[in-house]
């Protein structure tokens, strides 16, 4: 069952084209990641899918009655207004303690509820985002760049619980990321975005293609200026050969095969 679908989705403001004939489509469960360089419309076709903005031509579905948990790119508080966990919790609709403690827990941060929203770290500020988002118990889970300021670890494990929550409430998730590669074991499917859909599929399917090239591409070749390389070690235990003990490879076709190989691209400007 389609979820949220997009037909032909053109959005312009003033002379400007953003979006430029966008198709796709969510089903019940999947988790789908939309890429894309800054500026090419992602957070525009996530508002649009939500109905913040209004197509200028094409049409947004969306099932009837559909429950969206959404986590904005950007949640500015006013460091000077007090709002415990708790209390933003119960913000806009007002949730009972153990709802907030179960949602707490369930994002791995139990016990945050007494604390200033103004004091979180990151990791734990995007986890409190999610457990609000989870809060009205959605069908669709829609994460814009949920991991944005966050290192390595705090990216991974965020990935993870996603994947977490989806495989224990089935819910759907559609999240926005820079890069693919963080993203590649943690998604069904891949949407590149550039204005328009330049390419789609499962995640090993489009770091191969042209089009995700030519924005992502190897060495210095591609617009973003990303390279790749395989380890065959474990990063957590061994940052000491971190530098310089690595083999290089351009995008070898056994990773692409085989999503128990940890691949990692860098930006390399
Ligand atoms: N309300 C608006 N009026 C005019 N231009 C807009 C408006 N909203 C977005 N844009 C422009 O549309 C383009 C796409 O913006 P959008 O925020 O969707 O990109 P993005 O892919 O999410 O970027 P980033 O990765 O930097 O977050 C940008 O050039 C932006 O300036």
């Amino acid at each position: 069952m389609k979820l949220v679908e997009a037909r032909g989705l053109t959005i312009r403001h003033g002379d400007r084209t953003i979006l430029s004939a966008v198709n796709l489509s969510i089903t019940k469960g999947e988790i789908v990641t939309i890429v894309g360089p800054n500026g090419s419309g992602k957070s525009t076709l996530i508002k649009a899918l939500i109905g913040l903005e209004k197509p200028s031509q094409g049409q947004v579905n969306r099932a009837p009655g559909l429950s969206i948990g959404y986590v904005p790119q950007r949640l500015h508080l006013d460091a000077r207004l007090p709002m415990s966990v708790r209390r933003f919790l119960s913000l806009p609709d007002r949730v009972t303690d153990a709802a907030a403690q179960v949602a707490l827990a369930r994002v791995g941060v139990p016990g945050l509820g007494a604390r200033q929203m103004a004091v979180l770290s990151g990791g734990q500020f995007q986890r409190v985002l999610l457990a609000r988002a989870l809060l009205s118990s959605p069908e669709i889970l829609i994460l814009d760049e949920p991991t944005q300021g966050l290192d390595q670890p705090g990216v991974a494990a965020f990935y993870r619980l996603v994947e977490e929550v989806r495989a224990e409430t089935g819910v759907a998730v559609l999240m926005v990321s820079h890069d693919l590669h963080v993203v590649m074991s943690a998604t069904d499917r891949v949407i590149c975005l550039n204005g328009h859909v330049c390419c789609e599929g499962a995640p090993h399917i489009v770091s191969e293609a042209p089009e995700y090239r030519a924005l992502f591409g190897l060495g210095t070749g591609g617009a973003l200026a990303l390279y790749r390389h395989v380890h065959d070690h474990d990063h957590d235990h061994d940052h000491d050969h971190d530098h310089g003990h690595h083999h290089h490879h351009p995008a070898a076709p056994r990773d692409a095969a085989d999503p128990s190989r940890q691949t990692h691209e860098r930006h390399d400007a």
